[in-house]
């Protein structure tokens, strides 16, 4: 297990490499050109400047969360090859910098959508909450609102330039049902990955969150029949998954130590965090402790150990505590606890294997 962190960048996060440093554990900074518009290509020299302000604090770089897929590619638009050519060429040049592993995602117009940023527990901190009757009622326009104005810093996949457009997009979309964004895929896929497998670069599919459909667009990474169905497009060792619990086990249909078990091998990359599920649907996400949310934080983890994983592994959204003003679930505090959570399950699970010796 590569204990990971995802930074921002300068200037774009409450929290700094300073402050990561003294986490323990942490060995890599999962990172991104979050300045870079969709669909552009990452320049070397760009990357370059990055990741050796990265280094500079003795963190790995080998994680890219994300290279956004622009909407032309998942829309199926005529211009789609021009941004896959692109997308090629960014792929190329992060294999150049040493990059190991992408993660990006295949939904439309929206990334992760919640409905509250700042939901009230009852220990006194505030995380992401979502409401499914909120969701199923309201305008895409009043989500957007609610999201875009929970921080001063761009959210990764809700930016303005994409959010001005929204009107046009969800027209497009009207003729995209979940059958034609799948063969949009499958045509990324079969251009991205032959030039993935070469430079040595796993693309690593993050599943949508929450899996299921919202505000009648499609959504197909939803669980392990979606995971069968990417394996069945291509047996690439490039063709590879983001394993996120809180985001596919929203769904409790979705059980995620099952999911761990025959699909981290197909992982270089987990995020993991929990969630506490309502019955009505609800969600709003918890500490990593197993014991406080819905998902088996601790059967994943003895799961990961069995397996000697050894991919990449960042603890995700957590709460805000302590009075931390910071990008919605972004913060440092529950994230680092999240961190010892995790470490301290593994080396339990590692001194079980050695009889009690660590
Ligand atoms: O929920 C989050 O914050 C992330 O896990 C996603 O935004 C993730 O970075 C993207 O979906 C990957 O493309």
């Amino acid at each position: 297990m590569n204990i990971t962190f995802r930074w921002y960048g300068k200037d774009n996060d409450t929290v700094t490499l300073e402050h990561i440093k003294q986490i323990p554990g942490v060995k890599g900074i999962v990172w991104a050109l979050h300045q870079k518009p969709v669909g552009e290509v990452w320049e070397k020299e760009e990357i370059k400047e990055e990741i050796e302000y990265i280094q500079s604090f003795g963190f790995h770089t080998d994680v890219v969360e994300s290279v956004n897929v622009h909407e032309s590619i998942k829309l199926g638009n005529e211009d789609r090859m021009i941004y896959i050519e692109k997308y090629k060429e960014t792929i190329r040049n992060l294999s150049e910098a040493g990059v190991k592993v992408i993660c990006y995602n295949f939904m439309p117009i929206f990334d992760w959508t919640r409905t509250e940023m700042f939901h009230p527990l009852d220990d006194g901190s505030t995380a992401l909450f979502y409401e499914k009757a909120k969701v199923d009622t309201l305008e895409p326009q009043d989500l957007i609102r609610t999201v875009t104005e929970a921080s001063d810093l761009t959210l990764p996949g809700w930016e303005p330039e994409k959010m001005d457009r929204i009107s046009e997009l969800f027209e497009a979309y009207k003729t995209v049902d979940e059958e034609q964004l799948w063969a949009n895929l499958e045509i990324f896929l079969k251009e991205i990955l032959p030039v993935a497998e070469a430079c040595g670069i796993k693309m690593a599919i993050h599943p949508d969150d929450p899996p299921w459909s919202i505000f009648g667009l499609p959504r197909i990474i939803t669980g392990e029949s979606s995971y069968e169905k990417l394996i069945s497009i291509s047996d690439s060792p490039s063709n590879a998954f983001t394993m996120c619990t809180g985001s596919m086990g929203a769904n409790p249909e979705n059980d995620m130590v099952q999911v761990a078990k025959k699909y981290a091998n197909r992982s270089p990359f987990s995020h993991i965090r929990n969630v506490k599920i309502y019955e009505n649907g609800d969600f709003v996400e918890t500490s990593h402790h197993t014991q406080d949310g819905s998902i088996n934080i601790q059967g994943v983890v003895e799961e990961l150990n069995k397996q000697n994983y050894t991919g990449y592994v960042r603890p995700d959204h957590g709460r805000h505590i302590w009075g931390e003003d910071c990008r919605p679930g972004y913060g440092l505090y529950d994230r680092a606890l999240g961190i010892m959570y995790l470490l301290g399950l593994w080396d339990a699970y590692e001194a079980g294997k050695s009889g009690g010796k660590s």
